[in-house]
């Protein structure tokens, strides 16, 4: 049985944002407008603050570009939790399909897409069912298990547009072969050998998701998904235009992701913080929504498999240097952080320090 279908889901079905938009608004309903005092930094951004690029084929082709990259990664996972990677092996062709068939997928009536609408206590499927005390968010999204393969359930898998369901198999593949090997790397940046860190298996878990964020006629008042952190070994995100829409916190500000042609956006998540014992962070971010252009992105959400243990890594964990984390079996960290009911996770890595929040 797949993990997350073990869980019970205080979730609610809400509107598609996306038909919301097609109506002539001059104002946004309620029930989206955010509180400014929520977020007192809300609006501080740092339009100068550039998200790190890294260049994978300087990873894998060894040698002294090796050794530079190495160091870019770790200051970047270290100093941002986030960064752009370049020439990462996924094909091209891949790629270009993956956008061109999501952006059919959502220009298809909402009947047809009301055919993979997320039942009652089910996080997987279309719409929006991150229901809690907040404010909603003005996205729309459709949501996989993607791996193993045998929790998926093709129920939810779009038939339409047609060859979709098989890129997705292949794109959600490749992008955990790249999960795991892009972690060896940054285990090896820390000085570890790569295959103590990529935990990340190719048994690993793997969440599917397709955001799709309207325009909306007043951006400044919302939101396109709320502040948070992810609990991932990693995300990668992959971009559909060049709307940018991704922030990323870096000591206080918001520094917006630029889209750059072709690459993914690299989010590091709580199990690479407890993993490297406190040495790389969980990037904070957030998407903002924009007032004429629709934004869509697609993320593979990677987790180690199953049966791993998350805990500090035993070769970063010495004398001077004690484990800030305690172990936890991956089924029952997803469920600790879900029977918070989908509450935010700002604090929820404190749960497994091993001297307390
Ligand atoms: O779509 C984006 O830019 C960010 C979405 C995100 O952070 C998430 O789905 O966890
Ligand atoms: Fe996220």
């Amino acid at each position: 049985m797949a993990l997350l279908s073990t869980i019970n889901w205080a979730t609610n079905q809400i509107p598609s944002v996306q038909e919301l938009a097609r109506e002539p608004l001059d104002s946004v309903p309620q029930s989206y407008v955010c509180d400014v005092a929520d977020d007192p930094v809300a609006d501080r951004c740092n339009p100068s603050l550039q998200v790190p690029l890294i260049n994978m084929a300087n990873l894998v082709n060894g040698g002294e570009s090796q050794e530079e990259e190495l160091q870019k990664l770790y200051s970047a996972c270290r100093e941002w939790g986030a960064f752009q990677l370049i020439n990462h092996g996924v094909p091209d062709r891949l790629i270009k399909e993956m956008k061109k068939q999501t952006r059919e997928f959502y220009d298809l009536p909402l009947q047809e897409k009301m055919r993979y609408a997320h039942k009652k206590d089910s996080l997987e499927g279309y719409g929006q069912p991150f229901i809690n005390n907040q404010k909603l968010q003005w996205s729309d999204m459709m949501f996989l298990n993607s791996l193993p393969v045998e929790d998926r359930n093709f129920s939810f898998w779009p038939e339409n547009p047609q060859g979709f369901k098989e890129n997705i198999d292949s794109y959600t593949k490749g992008m955990m072969k790249l999960a795991v090997s892009l972690s060896g790397f940054m285990g090896m940046a820390t000085g570890l050998k790569a295959s103590e860190f990529s935990e990340v298996g190719e048994d690993g878990l793997q969440h599917f998701r397709m955001n799709y964020y309207p325009p909306c006629p007043q951006p400044d008042q919302v939101i396109g998904c709320s502040p948070h952190t992810d609990i991932t070994t990693i995300s990668l995100l992959l971009e559909l235009g060049d709307t940018p829409g991704l922030q990323i916190r870096k000591d206080g500000y918001w520094a917006t992701v630029k889209p750059v042609p072709d690459a993914v956006d690299v989010i590091i998540g709580h199990i690479t913080e407890i993993m490297s014992n406190g040495i790389y962070k969980a990037a904070e971010h957030r998407a903002v929504v924009n007032e004429s252009k629709v934004r869509i992105s697609i993320i593979c959400f990677c987790y180690p498999g199953k049966n791993a243990t998350i805990e500090p890594v035993q070769d970063l964990v010495k004398p001077d240097c004690p484990a800030i984390y305690k172990s936890i079996s991956l089924p029952e960290y997803l469920r600790t952080y879900f029977d918070q009911k989908l509450e935010g996770n700002q604090q929820f890595i404190n749960t497994f320090k091993v001297h307390g929040p």
